[in-house]
């Protein structure tokens, strides 16, 4: 049962092979179990998730179940949580109680699911590693002493560690699809504005989105299926029609044996150039090879303004942390310095107490290159390659539907290896962040494994609003391979 897909636990449950409090049962007790070793939880609620999963039984009972009705499921630590702790992986909010839930908690939470608990992440989601939280480094499943990518680390880790069948993430600049590739689960990102930021905390609003986390693509359709759609308490939120995911996964081939004919995939130069570690590039190269088997064909196409992406997204993304974060000053809710004196002296002492090194350095750089005087030669310029780097893509999409190649250089390094050089860690998000920068929705599902029997993972981007292309392909992909069944030995 626990390797079981969504589609197989929803058949199991409406048999009554299974219920949903066994379900509940059989992870919590793996995450009792195992847990602390990988620390992807932060919080784990039992006996909230037991009262969840009795409702659920009930429902199932009267025959009115959906597709997630009893599934246990996980939500990373930043989306908000009634009545249970919501911390960002910060000191700041290691006390703070949500009095509402995030969009999302609510959707999967009228769709039936059950939350076991909040995952692990970097501190207001700022990293890429998973090293940066309060609460601890979270470890990759496939090697313990390597790191599990960032910053929705403890979601990744815990679907492919299976503590739990699915779980959802943040994707600001490849916060999903990089954590998902260096543990060898599917995620995906949809397109900015199809979900509800609305009780997401707030790291770099014209980037953050919500995304999922599962074994397989068809596991995230019924997923992203859940919290996708329009909502008026987000006002970039798309006022579009839901969309159900899973149907693009059902329709049958015209060509069985070339499911994917048709299909023009592009391959930018740029994302296979230097940096990209041997390993990686041989499993991603085999693997586009499997996609040209299936009948797609593949086309040069150029990004030349890709190479850009790092240094526009880490002026713009900390200048809006910078702003996001000020709320956090100690007087209405998060951590507030034991002593101080005058007014101020408390906003300085309950901040630097708060917030760690790496939001600190953020700040700093976010107010510097918003700062009088240097608006224009950072903050402006950087705006500016936004917008080049969304037109690459919309150049490239005239010769292509969707876009491959793979999503993090190198597969997990050593726990603390990068800890000490920032600009290395950002670089880990080469090939995904300039999707947040155009606002494409992109995909990470695995792809074979690198030296040391490390994940690879391949990233398919698509164009706006064309998750189901995305959702499909890789859906192509996994029922002719099996990459996505393989398993850690702490899974087996
Ligand atoms: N939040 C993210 O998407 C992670 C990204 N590496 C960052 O630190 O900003």
């Amino acid at each position: 049962m626990i390797n079981a897909s969504l589609t197989e636990l929803r058949a199991a449950l409406d048999a009554g092979q299974t219920s949903s409090v066994e379900l509940a049962n059989l992870f919590l007790d793996r995450i009792d179990r195992l847990d602390g070793t990988l620390n992807s939880f932060i919080t784990v609620d039992r006996a909230r998730a037991l009262d969840a999963a009795r409702a659920a039984d009930a429902r199932i009972a009267t025959g009115s179940a959906g597709p997630l009705t009893g599934i246990p499921i996980a939500h990373k630590d930043v989306f908000c949580t009634q009545g249970v702790l919501t911390t960002c992986g910060s000191r700041m909010l290691s006390n703070f109680v949500s009095p509402y839930d995030a969009h999302v908690v609510e959707l999967l939470g009228r769709a039936g699911a059950v939350m076991l608990g909040k995952t692990n992440m970097d501190e207001f989601a700022m990293g890429s590693s998973n090293e940066n939280s309060h609460f601890g480094a979270v470890r990759n499943p496939w090697n313990t002493d390597r790191i599990p990518g960032g910053s929705s680390g403890g979601s990744a880790a815990a679907v492919a560690a299976r503590l739990v069948p699915a779980a959802t993430g943040t994707d600001t600049g490849g916060s999903v699809r990089q954590p998902a590739a260096l543990t060898g689960v599917t995620g995906i990102k949809p397109t900015y504005g199809v979900v509800s930021r609305y009780g997401m905390i707030a790291y770099a609003s014209s980037f953050d989105q919500a995304g999922v986390f599962a074994a397989s693509a068809e596991d995230c359709a019924l997923m992203l299926s859940a919290i996708a759609g329009f909502d008026p308490r987000d006002s970039t939120s798309l006022e579009r029609p839901a969309e159900d995911y899973s149907l693009a996964l059902q329709q049958s081939a015209a060509e069985p044996a070339r499911p994917l004919a048709g299909l023009r995939i592009g391959l930018p130069e740029e994302f296979f150039g230097d940096g990209l570690a041997a390993d990686v590039r041989a499993a991603v190269e085999a693997a586009i090879e499997e996609y040209r088997r299936l009948g797609a064909t593949t086309v040069a196409v150029k990004l030349p303004n890709a190479k850009l992406a790092i240094p526009a997204y880490y002026v713009l993304a900390p200048a809006e942390a910078s702003s996001n974060l000020s709320r956090f000053d100690g007087v209405r809710y998060g951590h507030r310095a034991a002593e101080y004196g005058d007014l101020d002296d408390m906003y300085r002492k309950s901040r630097a107490e708060g917030f760690g090194a790496e939001v600190k350095r953020r700040i700093l750089v976010g107010t510097y290159v918003l700062s009088h005087g240097y608006y224009d030669a950072y903050y402006l310029q950087a705006q500016k390659l936004r917008r080049l780097i969304a037109e690459d893509f919309r150049a490239a999409f005239t010769q292509c539907d969707v876009i491959a190649g793979p999503t993090s250089p190198t597969t997990a390094w050593a726990i603390g290896a990068k800890t000490d050089d920032p600009v290395q860690m950002y670089l880990s998000d080469i090939y995904t962040i300039a999707v947040n920068l155009a606002g494409l929705p992109g995909l990470s599902h695995p792809a074979g494994f690198g030296d040391g029997g490390l994940p690879v993972g391949l990233q398919l981007i698509g164009n706006y609003f064309d998750e189901s292309r995305l959702l499909g392909t890789a859906h192509r992909y996994q029922q002719a391979t099996d990459w996505h069944l393989r398993r850690p030995a702490i899974a087996a």
